[in-house]
């Protein structure tokens, strides 16, 4: 088997044109454009480089774009007060918190603060809950881009066993919510399984996502596996690479995602799907 090459970013674009096309709809019939405002706390480089990705992707989709770069010394009281703010924005239909925030500040408690409907990231515990209920709304944006990039290979996820290596809030957790609403059987591993390779041998569907280059053995994969590798692990030369070895991997499974190119295209569109969400959501309030 040679996997064939799931195409991140030429899947992302085609949801932004559809997205634009949505907009240009809207304004058509006299709607407001979709606002999304992007909070950043603090000087991390590569956190800049997402934000300004991030209200980049917005203004091309033709949204409106708000944006806010705090000082690292930021209270805890006023990011609250800014996300009361935008909560009661009319023009800001998603709000979206950029993480990690400096070690001062109670992620848990800001991420609550914001408004479920304007939740663009998934991340509030309403929005996790519902897609635990098989009810979801807003959901997480790195898992709803694996799921449409999952769907654009046509297989049937019914009854597919499915390895999620890392278990964190933001991907592991919630994707495994989503495969299994997907109808896979799901494994979910981390710190304190005792045999990874095993899990990952199993795996029809596979999706990594722990941020350790080499962590997945690409002789491992089962044959005619789909890997998804979520890891972004900047090498001493600049080079992009994720966490499981990309060709030998490639050799067995059907398919998989590059990186960069695979995943990362995928969690901007979605954030752009999330912010179109809310706003149609917004409009019948
Ligand atoms: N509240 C919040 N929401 C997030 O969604 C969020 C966050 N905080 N903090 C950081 C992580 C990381 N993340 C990425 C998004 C896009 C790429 C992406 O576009 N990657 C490109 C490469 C980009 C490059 O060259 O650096 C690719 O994989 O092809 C990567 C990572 C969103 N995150
Ligand atoms: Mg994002």
């Amino acid at each position: 088997m040679n996997a064939k090459i799931i195409d991140g970013k030429q899947i992302a674009q085609n949801i932004r044109d559809s997205i634009s096309e949505k907009v240009q709809k809207r304004i058509d019939n006299g709607k407001r454009l979709p606002g999304l405002a992007v909070v950043l706390v603090g000087e991390d480089p590569a956190s800049e480089v997402y934000v300004r990705n991030k209200k980049a992707d917005c203004e091309k989709a033709g949204f409106k774009s708000f944006s806010y770069d705090l000082p690292a010394s930021t209270s805890q009281d006023e990011l609250l007060k800014l996300v009361d703010d935008l909560n009661s924005n009319p023009e800001v239909d998603g709000i979206l918190v950029q993480l990690p925030l400096p070690a001062h500040l109670k992620s848990d408690l800001i991420l609550e603060r914001i408004q479920p409907n304007k939740d663009v990231d998934g991340f509030h515990p309403y929005n996790l809950g519902r897609l635990a209920q098989r009810l979801p709304v807003l959901r997480p944006c790195t898992p709803k881009g694996i799921i449409t990039l999952l769907n654009s290979t046509g297989r049937d996820m019914h009854g597919l066993k499915a390895t999620i290596v890392g278990a964190s809030n933001i991907v592991g957790r919630p994707m495994a919510l989503e495969l299994l609403l997907a109808g896979c059987t799901v494994t979910v591993t981390h710190r304190f399984t005792k045999d990874l390779q095993k899990e990952v041998s199993e795996a029809d569907v596979l999706v990594v996502a722990v941020g350790k280059p080499g962590l997945v053995k690409g002789e491992r994969v089962k044959e005619g596996a789909i890997v998804i590798d979520v890891g972004i692990n900047r090498q001493d030369d600049g080079k992009l690479i994720g966490d499981v070895e990309f060709e030998p991997a490639a050799a067995r499974a059907s398919w998989i995602t590059p990186v960069p190119g695979g995943v990362g295209p995928m969690t901007r569109a979605a954030l752009l799907e999330n912010t179109l969400q809310a706003a149609e959501m917004h409009d019948s309030e």
